[in-house]
């Protein structure tokens, strides 16, 4: 069951890293106290050294897409398929040789309109997508994705070079014909699982003109697949010639459009990519070989900041919005953000491989707000001894609320839970820190606890909360959606993550 959750206002964060006029100074100061006007304000340095992580951020650009050509062989290039859902009657097409368009006006007969996910239900606009569509119940295509080698291209270039042992699960979900007029407008892939993490297309080689795939970053670049020129090289001239289909992988939060296709068709088949079950978590402190100029760039800029004894003297938190969406299941249990730690997307994955190597303790959790949410003042006593505190928190865990009329209590109690960090008022990240010498445990049982965060990339926005308005999807699904998390990165005092921050490993 879809949870009730539209009614939750949405509040932006812009305020969240401005920086406050009074701040803790440096580590002789015991973080007791605020320091008044009189003493040094270290703001200056700190804000320039957080906007250098984040502009450091901005330049990375990691992948978010893989492509190329798989040549097709005698016993590779085969699709047969239903002619009817209930028929017995096969069609057969060999993309290993030339394929005449009415032998694909043909497949087109057989084909069912593709419908897109829109909120909560499949819709038909042709407006939106015009494409055909057979399920896996209809067809039996000869090529076979894990012998073609291509999973491991995928596996090189998309998933973290740290966790060597994670491996990908290819689920076949469509076969798509797209003739003259079909596209597809912009939209992100449905996500099926917390572990799907990409999306898999081959292009048939056929003679067709349009239907170009193009990809748009977070950041705004965008990327096109132009399919047809791939498949178009070997399509037309010796017939003996071996023909490529062309192949092109992504993360599926990645937005993307088929432009119109002009002429001819264009046969498809997508994929689903998944991390197989069997995964095993990142490891710890493995350093990158090969990291780029902004890469490098990107690492010093974390580092100035950790060997900053203005910087958190005490220690604390460093909060990093995440560039890429993370799909999460949709629950009225409470859904752990933490298996999301191990399984981070390029950019991402790079900066808790930084963290990592320098002793942070890195986590992937939600952020709530619960302070514009209710009316009452802060610091209620509930039931036991636990303190009740509205305010901005970073949950371990989703956070269900029921009914409207009970989600203040509910969530101001879910927020407190051991596990959660409340963040010290966000409106003035670099406040002391109410506990003087942080233990290590953070994570241990209790209500949550207070600690200061600095946010060296912005957070987007809360938690996203599944929105039938926005979610546009390729087919819909009721089970995910794709929410804007953050990663925390636990910084010990001064004096102790000074060893870590000197080894430039
Ligand atoms: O065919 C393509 O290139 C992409 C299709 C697509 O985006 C989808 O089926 O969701
Ligand atoms: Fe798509």
């Amino acid at each position: 069951m879809m949870p009730e959750r539209e009614g939750l206002p949405q509040l932006t964060l812009n305020t969240l890293c401005t920086l406050p006029t009074t701040i803790m100074s440096s580590s002789d100061n015991d973080g007791a106290t605020p320091t008044t006007a009189s003493e040094p304000d270290h703001s200056d340095a700190i804000k320039e050294l957080l906007q250098c992580v984040a502009e450091s951020n901005e330049e990375v650009v990691s992948r978010n897409n893989c492509s190329g050509t798989y040549a097709l062989s005698e016993s590779t290039g085969g699709l047969a398929y239903r002619k009817a859902a209930d028929s017995v009657n096969a069609g057969w097409l060999d993309f290993a040789k030339p394929v005449e368009e009415h032998e694909l006006a043909e497949l087109v007969k057989a084909c069912d309109q593709a419908t897109f996910g829109r909120g909560n239900e499949d819709v038909l606009d042709l407006s939106y997508r015009q494409a055909w569509k057979l399920d896996t119940s209809r067809f039996l295509a000869q090529f076979d994705v894990v012998k073609s080698g291509l999973l491991d291209v995928v596996h090189d270039e998309l998933l973290p070079p740290d966790n060597t042992s994670l491996k990908i699960d290819a689920q076949l979900y469509k076969l798509n014909v797209y003739g003259p007029g079909s596209h597809f407008k912009s939209h992100l892939d449905t996500p099926r699982s917390d572990k799907m993490f990409g999306s898999l297309v081959i292009i048939f080689p056929t003679v067709h003109a349009g239907g170009d795939l193009t990809l748009r970053s977070q950041e705004g670049a965008s990327w096109t697949f132009e399919s047809s020129k791939l498949v178009a090289s070997n399509t037309t001239d010796n017939a003996e010639a071996p023909r490529n289909l062309a192949w092109v992988a992504f993360y599926s939060d990645i937005e993307h459009e088929v432009s119109v296709v002009e002429s001819g068709y264009r046969v498809s088949l997508t994929y689903n990519l998944y991390y197989a079950e069997d995964s095993a978590p990142t490891l710890p402190n493995l350093v990158m070989q090969s990291a780029t100029p902004e890469e490098a760039k990107l690492r010093n800029s974390i580092k100035n900041l950790l060997a900053s004894p203005f910087v958190l003297p005490s220690g604390g938190a460093l909060g990093f919005g995440l560039s890429y969406k993370y799909p999460i299941g949709m629950s009225t249990d409470d859904v752990d953000f933490e298996p999301i730690t191990g399984h981070l997307k390029g950019k991402d994955a790079l900066v808790k491989r930084i963290c990592d190597s320098f002793g942070l303790e890195c986590h992937v959790r939600g952020l709530y707000d619960t302070s514009n949410y209710f009316e009452h003042e802060s610091d209620s006593e509930s039931e036991g001894d636990e303190l009740l505190t509205n305010g901005a928190y970073l949950a371990e865990k989703t956070i269900y609320v029921g009914a409207p009329s009970s989600y203040e209590d509910d969530m101001v109690k879910a927020l407190n839970r051991g596990g959660n960090l409340r963040i010290l008022d966000p409106f003035m990240p670099l406040q002391p820190q109410i506990d003087r010498k942080p233990e290590c445990d953070w994570w241990a049982k209790g209500p949550a606890r207070p600690v200061a965060v600095l946010w060296a990339t912005p957070a987007n926005s809360l938690v996203a909360v599944p929105s039938p308005a926005l979610a546009y999807g390729n087919e819909h699904d009721v089970g995910w959606y794709y929410a804007d998390l953050v990663l925390v990165a636990l910084v010990p005092p001064y004096e102790e993550r000074l060893a870590n921050v000197g080894n430039d490993a």
